[in-house]
């Protein structure tokens, strides 16, 4: 079947209207493309295809500096412009407004105001994670492929940060050759890089159990001289996150990064932006939308390492800072040691469970994908702040939020920025801002 390819959804695949006008998402295909698809799966709404053949590429392909961008799973959007890209971005939170959030194209064309970036395009990852795989009877590490099913090794990766461009090798083969002489029983491999400060940290993970700690430490210090080394433990198997606890193998236990001036200590299972400079650009936006004034109180709901903690703390009288994640937790309480602040109140828990009960004048909310859960909204909804900024990384949970917020009646949004937290993939973040 011959499709075009008119827009992308948020994933990797494109989207065409087959003869009747259904949409079809088409695996393979980038937007303006015109293609020959093979249909895998017939729906009453949609229906799936495969690309056989390009038959006209789409004049916004380009060539990605990466040979495997086509079967690696980390840069879906890498051969598409990066104006197409941003195009596509601004795209998909404009139809989640209005398909999924019941705003107008009015409305709609009002909130979304253009979208922010830093300078690189590549290279800007701070992390990456290597996924064990055997070839060959040898231990490689490599990236989950287009396909989930698929380990790609690469021998670099051009989205991880450039002044690291070496590390990815030089991790793997330290881990291959540590791997001739006994099995690591590794789940995956975290490399973080900091271009502000120079600090290299691998992390290990791998269950609980007997692990060659010196033999680990002394292969992956001559081969990379990283600042630390760590082994994360995990609870659960390989996907699970949940950790039992964090052992330094050698040097300083966590990666060290700075954030718009701030030093920031972030262990290896915490969360921290992968792009450092365009959290930087997050930042100003939340700062930008609350203006925070000396004598105010601030709340910061998921706040993870302190990313946006710390600015409210410098700019108000007193923040109240809630994280559900243990190790983020302490992260939060050590940086604002090393920050010198001591007007946080750091509330260690579940969001709604211990929603701070004082009131705040401005708030943040950076919640996961999930984004917000119904009690959140109405205990937001009763807060009595007069600006709150959501922070959000899914515009399709973003737009139901706000649809939330708008029924609930107490605040409504003001602006939706979109910002290019990911180039080379249909991730991104957006900052709303909504008023009393
Ligand atoms: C998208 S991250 C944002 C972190 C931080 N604001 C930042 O920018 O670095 C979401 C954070 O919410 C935390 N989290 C997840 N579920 C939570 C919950 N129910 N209550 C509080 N925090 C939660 C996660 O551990 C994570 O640190």
């Amino acid at each position: 079947m011959q499709l075009t390819i008119t827009s992308m959804t948020y994933g990797s695949d494109g989207i065409a209207r087959d003869a009747s006008g259904k949409a079809v998402f088409v695996s393979g295909g980038l937007v303006g493309d015109t293609v020959s698809a093979r249909i895998v799966e017939e729906g009453q709404r949609f229906s799936r295809a495969v690309v056989e053949e390009v038959l006209e590429p789409s004049p916004d392909r380009v060539q990605a500096p990466c040979p495997f961008v086509d079967i690696c799973g980390g840069c879906p959007w890498g051969s598409l412009s990066l104006d197409a890209q941003r195009a596509a971005k601004i795209e998909n939170l404009r139809s989640c407004l209005e398909r999924i959030g019941g705003f107008s194209s009015d409305e709609t064309q009002a909130l979304i105001k253009p979208l922010r970036h830093a300078k690189d395009a590549w290279g800007y990852r701070n992390k990456i994670e290597l996924t064990p795989h055997k070839q060959a009877g040898k231990l490689r590490l490599g990236m989950h492929g287009r396909n989930p099913q698929d380990i790609v090794v690469v021998p670099a990766c051009p989205l991880f940060e450039k002044r690291f461009a070496g590390a990815v090798r030089s991790v793997a083969g330290a881990i291959g050759f540590l791997s001739g002489s006994g099995d690591l029983m590794l789940e995956r491999v975290g490399i973080r890089a900091s271009r502000n400060t120079g600090a290299l940290e691998v992390a290990l993970w791998t269950p609980t159990g007997g692990f060659p700690r010196a033999q680990v430490s002394r292969v992956l210090t001559e081969a990379i001289r990283p600042k630390s080394i760590v082994r994360v433990m995990s609870k659960e198997g390989r996907r699970a996150r949940r950790v039992s606890g964090v052992e330094v193998l050698a040097g300083e236990g966590s990666w060290h990064e700075t954030l718009a001036k701030e030093s920031m200590r972030i262990s290896a299972p915490s969360f921290f932006q992968v792009n450092t400079r365009a959290a930087e650009i997050l930042i100003d936006l939340v700062m930008d939308a609350l203006t925070p004034k000396p004598h105010e109180v601030a709340m910061d709901l998921y706040c993870g390492a302190g990313t946006f903690t710390i600015p409210l703390a410098r700019r108000s009288a007193y923040v109240a800072a809630v994280e559900a994640y243990g190790p983020a937790v302490r992260d939060l309480r050590r940086n604002l040691e090393i920050a010198g602040l001591d007007n946080v109140d750091v509330i260690g828990g579940d969001a709604v469970r211990e929603f701070p009960d004082e009131g705040a004048d401005v708030l943040v909310v950076d919640p996961p994908r999930a984004g917000l859960e119904k009690a959140a909204i109405d205990l937001i909804a009763k807060s009595g702040a007069r600006d709150i900024a959501y922070v959000s990384c899914d515009p399709a949970t973003l737009a139901r939020d706000l649809a939330r917020f708008v029924q609930e009646g107490t605040y409504h949004p003001i602006s939706a920025t979109p910002a290019d937290l990911f180039p080379q993939t249909y991730h991104m973040e957006t900052v709303c801002h909504l008023t009393r």
